[in-house]
C-alpha cells in the first residue's frame, strides 16, 4: 500500500490516492469525517480553524461501502479556496493579483524553498509546505484504522507535554486514557496539566509567541512479528520514526524508553521474557510475556506482541505575532517576518496526524506480513499465523 497527496493550502483541495488497499474494507465518509473533526479541534489554534470544516469525499476504489481493491481517492475541499480565487489561480492571465510575500519566516520552509526552487514569492513555498496538507493524511490514516480496526488493532493517544508543562503519567488502562483525552481540550489525560497548559496558551498568545510540546501514541493488539530485521529499510521502527517526522514541526522520536534508555543500565532497560499460556484464554495472542515495556512493542524492528508506544516532539509554531528578526528577499534590507494569520500551539492537532500516520505505516506493515488481496485473505493469513504461535 502506499499513498502520496496533492494541494496547496490555500488552493481549492487537497487529494490523497491510496493504491494497494485490499477489497471488502469497509470505508464510510462519517469514518474520516470523525477523524478531520478530530484534527480540528484543540486550545490554541488560530482562526483558519473558523473557516474550515473538513469533511473527505471518496471519489474512487469504493463502491457501497467498501473497498473494490483498486485506487482509492480522497478529497478535502478548502472552504478558505473562494477567498483567494484569483491570488492563487492556476491561470497565467491572475498573473500579479496577490503581491508577493519576500519575508522569510525563521523556522518555516520560505527561505529554504524560495532559493531551492528559485521562487521570488515566498507564498509558492508556503502553501504546499503548510500544515493544512495534514488535513488529508489523517483522511488516508482513517482508512487505515479501519484496516487496524478490521484486525482487531487498536489505535490512541495522548498529549503527554505542551510549552513545557508536563502531564502526569497516567496509571489507566491505555483505551480509558483515550477516553479520558477524548473529552479534554488539549488531549491530556490531567486536568491540572491541562488548565496550565491552557494558561500558557493564553499567556503566549497574548504576547505574540508560540508553543510545542510532545505526544505519544499507543497502539493495543499488534500481533508480533511486523517488519523486519533483515535489511535497514524494513525496519518498522525506523519507518515509524520517518513516518512521525514527515509532520510538519516534529523534531524528535522516542520509542518506549527513548532518550530515557541512554540514562540507565541494560537491568532497568530490557524486557524480561515469561511464559504463560493463560493469556491466550485472556484473549492474548500469544503466550509470552513481558513484566514491563520500556522497548515500547518494537524490538529488532519488528512488533514484539506488547503496545506500541511512541512519542514525538513537536516545536513551536514558526509564525509569530511577534515576528522575529528576518531579511527580504527583494531588498536584503533586514525586516521582521511576515505574519497572516497563524496558530499559537497545534500540537493536540500533532497528536491526531501522528495517529494517522502510525496507522498507515502499521496498515503497510501488516498488508506486508499477512499479503492478500482482500479483507478475508487477510484474515485467514493472520489467523494461520497466530495459529501457529500458540504453543511456540
Ligand atoms: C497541525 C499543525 C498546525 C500547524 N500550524 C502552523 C501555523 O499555523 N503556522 C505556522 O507557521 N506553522 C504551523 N505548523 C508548523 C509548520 O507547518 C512547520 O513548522 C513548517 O512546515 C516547517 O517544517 P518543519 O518545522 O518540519 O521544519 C503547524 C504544524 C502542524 C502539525
Ligand atoms: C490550515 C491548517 O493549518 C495551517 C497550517 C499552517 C502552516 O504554516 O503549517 C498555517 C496556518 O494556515 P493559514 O495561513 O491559512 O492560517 C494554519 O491554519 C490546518 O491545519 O488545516
Amino acid at each position: 500500500m502506499r499513498y502520496i497527496t496533492a494541494g496547496e493550502s490555500h488552493g481549492p483541495q487537497l487529494t490523497a490516492i491510496i493504491e494497494g488497499l485490499p477489497a471488502g474494507l469497509e470505508i464510510s465518509p462519517e469514518l474520516l469525517d470523525l477523524q478531520l473533526a478530530r484534527r480540528q479541534q484543540g486550545y490554541g489554534r488560530g482562526d483558519r480553524m473558523k473557516i474550515e470544516r473538513d469533511r473527505a469525499d471518496i471519489l474512487s476504489g469504493v463502491r457501497w461501502g467498501k473497498t473494490l481493491g483498486s485506487p482509492v481517492t480522497l478529497v478535502v475541499k478548502n472552504r478558505d479556496w473562494e477567498n483567494w480565487l484569483e491570488k492563487m489561480s492556476p491561470l497565467a492571465e491572475h498573473e500579479g493579483m496577490a503581491e508577493a510575500v519576500t519575508r522569510p519566516r525563521p523556522g518555516h520552509a520560505d527561505l529554504c524553498g524560495a532559493m531551492k526552487y528559485g521562487h521570488r514569492d515566498v507564498r509558492n513555498i508556503l502553501e504546499r509546505s503548510s500544515a493544512r496538507e495534514t488535513a488529508v493524511r489523517v483522511a488516508v490514516g482513517a482508512v487505515a484504522r479501519g484496516l487496524l480496526h478490521a484486525l482487531d488493532i487498536r489505535i490512541g493517544g495522548v498529549v503527554a507535554e505542551v510549552g513545557g508543562v508536563v502531564a502526569k503519567p497516567s496509571s489507566q488502562p491505555y483505551q480509558q486514557q483515550w477516553e479520558q483525552a477524548a473529552a479534554s481540550e488539549m488531549f491530556c489525560c490531567d486536568s491540572a496539566a491541562e488548565l496550565e497548559m491552557k494558561r500558557l496558551i493564553d499567556h503566549t498568545k497574548a504576547i505574540g509567541d508560540t508553543l510545542g510540546g510532545v505526544v505519544e501514541v499507543q497502539v493495543l493488539g499488534l500481533p508480533p512479528g511486523l517488519g523486519s530485521h533483515v535489511q535497514w529499510d524494513r525496519k518498522l521502527d525506523a519507518r515509524l520514526a520517518m513516518a512521525l517526522m514527515s509532520i510538519q514541526a516534529i523534531k524528535g522520536v522516542e520509542i518506549g524508553l527513548g532518550f530515557e534508555a541512554a540514562r540507565r543500565p541494560g537491568s532497568k532497560v530490557h524486557d524480561e521474557i515469561t511464559w504463560n499460556p493463560a493469556r491466550l484464554q485472556q484473549g492474548e495472542l500469544i503466550p509470552y510475556q513481558r513484566p514491563s515495556n520500556h522497548a515500547g512493542g518494537l524490538e529488532g524492528g519488528m512488533t514484539n506482541g506488547e503496545p506500541l508506544v511512541l512519542r514525538a516532539a513537536m516545536k513551536p509554531i514558526p509564525t509569530l505575532y511577534t515576528p522575529l528578526q528576518s531579511v527580504d528577499i527583494a531588498t536584503h534590507q533586514p525586516y521582521e517576518a511576515s505574519v497572516e494569520r497563524s496558530d499559537t500551539c497545534a500540537v493536540p492537532a500533532a497528536l491526531v496526524v501522528a495517529e494517522a500516520v502510525v496507522a498507515i505505516e502499521l496498515a503497510q506493515a501488516l498488508l506486508e506480513k499477512f499479503g492478500g488481496d482482500s479483507l478475508d485473505e487477510i484474515r485467514r493469513n493472520r489467523d494461520s499465523y497466530l495459529a501457529g504461535l500458540r504453543d511456540f
